[in-house]
């Protein structure tokens, strides 16, 4: 890692460079095929993930975007090899994980939703813990915890305890601690849970130094915002991928781009759009959207005839959001509060 320490200094634009290459020219930072999961204590509901397959591309940032309950911690658990493997199959750089789990374990770093740290202790004893847990000797250690906490900009608060840091720096704390036995892949599930959005754009700033060093990253989300900021999105609900790709490949397979148009008055604007344009729009809320062929001069045309009626009109391109409906028939929001 010391080598790296120049670039790990200049924060890396969030698009890697490798986005366009074609995923047979890159090797496999993860690779998981059919997978599937009961837990024992619920074998009467429908599995946890069922017959699940992806791969994560080397030096990839991939984000596993699912609502509540749609399975990523469990798949997470999988990779980091706490469950037991079911049916299917996983590995890691070519490790297989239900064969060699020990060998696996040395090429990732793994932070979970839950907090792992010990709050009473300083953050380097935290560090040093860690570093005892992989075997590290102390002199190793003691540079490794140099390594790893000065990028992250922790190196001044190592006498600090973790009690007094703030949700933000606790977060980049796990990560050191993540990083310490020199990972290839950082499994993190859940990183920006209960971070406000200041401190979670530094997280992503974060991982792309870290993709910048080389490293994978899987990163579980359940925030459209954050997923279309990594190269790569798998899209889960209810146990199963229902879509992946790059977050424009995503978008573009939604269709074309929209255009948006909010009305002074919503409820009857659908009756005067079709009266004065013979146009039915899409009503979203408080705003309507229009789909198929959008040209040029359709915006002006309407802002024309439909002057004083609007608030606001516009193009605008597709979301995962809209990715996530057209894929599961449902919003996201109303998958996520179903759980
Ligand atoms: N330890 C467990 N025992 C039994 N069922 C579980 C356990 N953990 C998760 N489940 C169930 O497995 C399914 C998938 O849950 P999982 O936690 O993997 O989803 P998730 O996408 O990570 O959701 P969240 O973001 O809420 O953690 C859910 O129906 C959940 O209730």
């Amino acid at each position: 890692m010391s080598s790296h320490r120049n670039e790990l200094n200049a924060i890396a634009p969030i698009k890697s460079k490798s986005m366009g290459a074609s995923p047979t020219s890159l090797s496999a930072a993860i690779s998981v095929e059919h997978v599937s999961f009961s837990y024992p204590s619920r074998k009467e509901t429908p599995p946890a993930l069922n017959d699940v397959s992806f791969r994560v591309d080397e030096g990839q940032i991939c984000a596993l975007l699912g609502p509540n309950g749609s399975g990523k911690s469990t798949l997470f658990r999988l990779l980091a090899t706490l469950l037991p493997w079911q049916q299917g199959t996983g590995q890691i750089f070519g490790v297989d994980l239900a064969h060699s789990p020990q060998r696996a374990r040395r090429l990732f770093g793994v932070t979970f939703q839950s907090p792992s740290l010990d709050t009473r202790l300083t953050v380097e004893e935290n560090l040093w813990h860690q570093g005892k847990l992989y075997g590290l000797n102390s002199v190793d250690l003691q540079q490794r915890i140099i390594e790893c906490s000065t990028p992250l900009g922790l190196k001044d608060w190592l006498p600090k305890t973790v009690e007094t840091l703030s949700g933000g720096w606790k977060r980049r704390v796990e990560l050191a601690k993540a990083l310490l036995h020199h990972p290839r892949l950082l499994l993190l599930d859940e990183p920006s849970v209960g971070l406000d959005p200041g401190s979670r754009r530094e997280l992503w700033q974060e991982l792309a130094r870290l993709r910048q060093m080389g490293i994978s990253i899987l990163v579980s989300t359940h925030l459209m915002e954050e997923a279309e900021l990594a190269d790569q999105v798998v899209i889960f609900d209810e146990g199963q991928k229902v879509a992946e790709g790059s977050p424009d490949e995503l978008t573009q397979s939604v269709g074309q781009d929209a255009l948006s148009m909010t009305p002074r008055n919503p409820e009857t604007f659908a009756e005067i759009l079709l009266q004065k344009t013979g146009r039915n729009a899409l009503r979203m809320g408080s705003s309507f959207r229009l789909e198929g062929q959008i040209s040029p001069g359709l915006v002006e045309e309407l802002a024309t005839s439909l002057g004083p009626e609007l608030r606001a009109i516009g193009l605008i391109r597709p979301t995962l959001e809209e990715v996530f409906l057209k894929v599961t028939g449902r919003t996201f929001e109303s998958a996520d509060q179903e759980d």
